[in-house]
């Protein structure tokens, strides 16, 4: 079965680490690039980031290095919806590896709110993403061994709504399994509404399960699908083994 052309260049431009720490020490440098020529073209700059393990090294990478953080809005991906100090907390996993030495004087608008109802919910989400700058100068998203991208993840009551293109909703309320708890996720179309996207993968498990999702071309069984196979917006894979 033919690759479809934009997923197929993703994977053949995909830069290859030999590990972690460089893929993240690469990223790092080219994110900061990115948000210094923002801030100083546009007076502020937008960096989305996602939650998990595999970005720490890129968070721990990138809070010291010199860029005009005053002017940069860091946002989350997707977020748990717990509170910022639970040690679930998306928030609290950016503060404690991003938002320090140098970083530590950029902007953060939480993701999470304590609003009752699934779409006062979203509507609040939505106001703390219109405090960063758009388009995005810089979004990172991240993928789980089942091909989910932020908390989009396969057989979602809300995946069709967070994968459609037209969706006017800025995010949308998910359920994962593992940890168990509701989950605050940008659209697709957010996720896309940006100048450079990249994704982040570490092990050859999350590698082999991009290639699956290409070969499958089903974005209802890995969602990671819809983000490759779209022209809006090149996606910038970083892979380390
Ligand atoms: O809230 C989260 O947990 C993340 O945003 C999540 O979507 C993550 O990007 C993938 O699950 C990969 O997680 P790891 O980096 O830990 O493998």
């Amino acid at each position: 079965m033919k690759r479809p052309e934009p997923a197929a260049r993703a994977l053949d431009n995909a830069q290859r680490f030999t590990r972690a720490d460089r893929a993240a020490s690469a990223l790092a440098t080219r994110i900061s690039e990115i948000i210094t020529y923002g801030a100083r073209a546009r007076g502020r700059a937008s960096l989305l980031v996602p939650g998990g393990r595999t970005p720490i090294p890129l968070f721990d990478a990138l809070c010291g290095l010199d860029v005009p953080w005053q002017q940069v809005y860091v946002g989350l991906t997707d977020e748990r919806r717990v509170p910022p100090e639970d040690r679930q907390s998306n928030a609290r996993l950016i503060r404690e590896h991003l938002l320090r030495d140098r970083a530590a004087a950029a902007h953060f608008p939480l993701l999470y709110h304590d609003a009752v109802g699934d779409r006062a919910v979203e509507a609040a989400c939505g106001a703390a993403l219109g405090l960063l700058p758009r388009p995005f100068d810089a979004v990172v998203v991240g993928m789980g061994d089942d091909g989910h991208i932020a908390s989009l993840f396969p057989g979602d009551a809300a995946l069709a709504r967070g994968l459609d293109p037209a969706t006017e909703a800025p995010c949308v309320l998910t359920r994962a399994a593992d940890p168990p708890y509701e989950r605050l996720s940008l659209t697709l179309a957010t996720l896309l509404s940006s100048r450079w996207v990249a994704l982040l993968i570490n092990g050859s498990a999350k590698w082999a399960a991009l290639e699956t999702a290409i070969e499958r071309q089903d974005a209802q069984a890995s969602p990671v699908y819809a983000l490759l196979n779209q022209r809006q917006v090149a996606v910038n894979v970083f892979y380390a083994p």
